[in-house]
């Protein structure tokens, strides 16, 4: 589904902040990834989800090369994704429902046909009684919730998720983590940046990928 090879990251004139990551993410499969704060976890989500071009090497995704795609081509690949960023970025002008269901209006999809889904998330995640508020205000971890009940409803393909459970605690924390276990059941391939070995521990199944000075160390 996604193949680096040989990839390089620099910021500026410094350091590689990424050096020479090989690795693929096979469609169906389940990562966590973790390393010390400033590893560059979330560097390499941006680059996973292509709001970053590497400053060496190739990323192949869905067998093409991603240097070669222009905007309308990166637009259609992220409809595929589903991204839990670690600000949030929900719409502060929309209602949380309205969030929540925003990928599946951008595919077209009907209200009458997926409100009742839209609301059956949001009760798994605990806000249904907020659906009709705006996201501003909403503490950190119900924005949180918020943000997967986005990411996860419209069945992506790719689950790209950046300390998704980084606000709650550890009850919710495996709530949460079914959802995303249960997306990967149904055939997503999934990918959690996350410093919580506990969470870890809650799925043995996943595969373990892990920054460190630079490099990625891949456990199966
Ligand atoms: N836009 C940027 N410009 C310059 N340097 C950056 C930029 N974004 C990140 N960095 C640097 O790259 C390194 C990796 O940052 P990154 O946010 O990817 O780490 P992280 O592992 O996600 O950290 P954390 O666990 O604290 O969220 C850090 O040293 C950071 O300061």
């Amino acid at each position: 589904m996604l193949t680096f090879q040989n990839v390089g990251l620099r910021y500026g004139t410094g350091e590689e902040t990424l050096k020479d990551l090989n690795f693929s993410l096979a469609p169906k499969s389940f990562q966590f990834l973790t390393g010390p704060s400033g590893a560059g976890k979330t560097t390499l989500l941006k680059l996973l989800m292509l709001s970053l071009k590497p400053t060496r090497g190739k990323i192949e995704v869905f067998g093409k090369d991603a240097a070669t795609f222009d905007k309308p081509a990166v637009t259609e690949i992220r409809r595929r994704f589903g991204v839990v960023f670690q600000d949030f970025r929900l719409l502060d002008h929309l209602t949380l429902y309205e969030n929540v269901a925003l990928p599946l209006r951008v595919l077209g999809r009907e209200e009458a046909d997926y409100r009742a889904e839209v609301f059956e998330l949001l009760r798994w995640v605990g806000l249904f009684e907020r659906r009709y508020s705006p996201p501003s205000v909403l503490s950190g971890g119900e924005k949180q919730r918020a943000a997967i009940a986005r990411a996860v409803i419209g069945r992506p393909e790719l689950l790209i998720a950046d300390e998704p459970t980084g606000n709650v605690d550890p009850p919710l924390a495996r709530r949460l983590l079914r959802l995303f276990v249960e997306l990967h059941k149904s055939g997503a391939a999934v990918v959690i940046a996350t410093h919580d070995l506990d969470l870890m521990d809650q799925y043995e199944a996943a595969r373990r990928l892990v920054l460190a000075e630079g490099r990625l160390h891949v456990y199966e």
